[in-house]
């Protein structure tokens, strides 16, 4: 795996290399770039499972919502301060946007920011990159 790859999956809590946490039912590395969230891993309650068929609804510029890792962000009111701009976000609107948000190589304090945008999460049948019980998958992500 590149190492930029494994950086931010290590970031985002998604990081394989350790069997430990990938074997538990809780990861308290998952969470920890999401600051709204516990800090002990446990998913947080109320964070409402949004299936990609309604995401797919809010794809404009007053009502934009993307997938990235799983997680569902409203990012209508990010739009216009988006220091890569609006249209490139809008080119993902209403859709998954991960391979390009990790192509771009966002810093950690910007995939920090995208707590403050965070709704959601795709139901478990949808995911790619966490499963139900927040364990990493091992299809899917590079060893
Ligand atoms: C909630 C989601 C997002 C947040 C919070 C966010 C935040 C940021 C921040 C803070 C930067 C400045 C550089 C950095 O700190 O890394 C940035 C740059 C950038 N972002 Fe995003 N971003 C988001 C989503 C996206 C998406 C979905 C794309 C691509 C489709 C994207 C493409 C870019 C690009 C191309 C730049 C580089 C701008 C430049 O250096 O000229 N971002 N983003």
């Amino acid at each position: 795996m590149s190492s930029a790859f494994s950086s931010i999956l290590q970031t985002l809590g998604l990081n394989s290399t350790s069997k430990k946490s990938a074997s538990t039912t809780t990861s308290p590395a998952l969470h920890k770039s999401f600051p709204q969230e516990p800090s002990n891993g446990v998913l947080p309650r109320g964070l409402t499972e949004i299936p990609l068929a309604v995401v797919a609804q809010h794809d404009d510029f007053s009502d934009c919502w993307i997938v990235i890792y799983d997680r569902v962000y409203d990012v209508t009111q990010f739009l216009r301060d988006h220091p890569g701009g609006e249209d490139i976000i809008m080119e993902h609107a209403g859709r998954d946007a991960t391979l390009a948000f990790h192509s771009t190589g966002h810093s950690r304090s910007a995939i920090e920011q995208m707590g403050e945008y965070l709704i959601g999460e795709l139901p478990a049948k949808e995911r790619i990159f966490r499963n139900g019980s927040a364990k990493v998958l091992s299809i899917g992500v590079p060893q």
